[in-house]
């Protein structure tokens, strides 16, 4: 391993800097000898906290302005939550890890009510339209409010708006040690995961050698598996971060079980299968798995919710 230091690029919410300073530990404690600096990033993603994400429109929103800086030379990795992660990369750069998942499921906070307990009408906040279809599929009745803003903010709008309950990726709460708000952990059959929640993905330039060898270390084959089923779902879906498009992965063995969802905004209208198969050839089996969605109904509804055709 020839690297002498490495430039962490990351994000300054809180959430991504207990995940930066977690791979900083990690590198220090494998390479004793090696200096690891976080470079704090400021995204637009990070900038526009007053509009929903879907109505900002564009890629990248969490991610472009710290590929820029890996491209001037000024990082040598960055640390994403792969839920942020546009399915294709900017030349030259690519992600080289994926980690070992956390819990990936969606954690539902209230008051003490459970979701099956909920009054006729309640209001639920969300940030994704993805968590948003799926619970209007189940709850039609519900009131979906948009919340925006870090995960300590998120929790604190359950009072400040009056809300019933509010919805958060329960990786997030455990990693900055909120576990003890969650009332109930949504069922991932119920409330299926958004693509990469719960993994994080370490991006630098393909041509860096020595960073590339230094952080392999890190990557969980069973997650990076799952995660690139999940994400060439996405990919043939054309979808980005704030779409309603779910899927998630599951291996046992050298078997990739693959469940995939897509749904008009609203939960009116929506498609849903699974595929199982060998775990090498996951890109295979998340592109099959959404041509028989788009194929079900699913680019009928994704064309309206783009408002444009989807490619053949
Ligand atoms: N941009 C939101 C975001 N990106 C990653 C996580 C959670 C951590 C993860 O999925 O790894 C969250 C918070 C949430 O969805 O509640």
């Amino acid at each position: 391993m020839t690297v002498s230091k490495l430039r962490i690029g990351t994000r300054a919410s809180q959430l991504a800097l207990w995940q930066a300073n977690w791979t900083k530990s990690e590198l220090e404690r494998r390479y004793p000898g090696v200096e690891v600096e976080l470079v704090k990033i400021k995204t637009t993603g990070d900038k526009i906290l007053d509009v929903p994400l879907a109505q900002v429109g564009g890629k990248g929103l969490f991610v472009k302005e710290i590929e820029e800086a890996m491209l001037r030379g000024e990082i040598d990795l960055a640390v994403h939550s792969m839920k942020d992660v546009p399915t294709e990369f900017p030349e030259g750069l690519g992600l080289v890890v994926t980690t070992e998942r956390e819990d990936p499921r969606d954690a539902f906070i209230s008051d003490g009510v459970r979701f099956a307990d909920l009054r006729p009408g309640a209001r639920i906040g969300t940030s994704a339209l993805r968590r948003q279809a799926q619970l209007l599929a189940a709850r039609p009745d519900l009131e979906m409010v948009i919340i925006r803003g870090n995960v300590e903010t998120r929790i604190r709008k359950l009072k400040e708006d009056n809300l019933d309950a509010v919805i958060l990726a329960a990786a997030g709460l455990n990693r900055l040690g909120f576990t003890d708000v969650i009332t109930e952990l949504l069922a991932p059959d119920f409330s299926i995961p958004a693509i990469g929640q719960g993994a994080l993905g370490l991006e630098c330039r393909l041509d860096d050698r020595a960073t590339i060898e230094a952080i392999s270390f890190l990557n969980h084959a069973p997650t990076a598996w799952a995660v690139t089923a999940e994400r060439a779902l996405l990919k043939r879906c054309e979808g980005g971060c704030q779409v309603p498009i779910a899927a998630h992965g599951t291996i046992s063995g050298d078997t990739l079980h693959l469940v995939g969802f897509i749904a008009a905004v609203d939960g009116s209208r929506s498609v849903r299968d699974t595929i199982s198969g060998p775990a090498v050839e996951a890109q295979r089996l998340g592109s099959e798995l959404a041509e028989r969605l788009l194929a079900a109904g699913g680019k009928q509804i994704l064309e309206d919710v783009y408002q444009r055709e989807i490619a053949h």
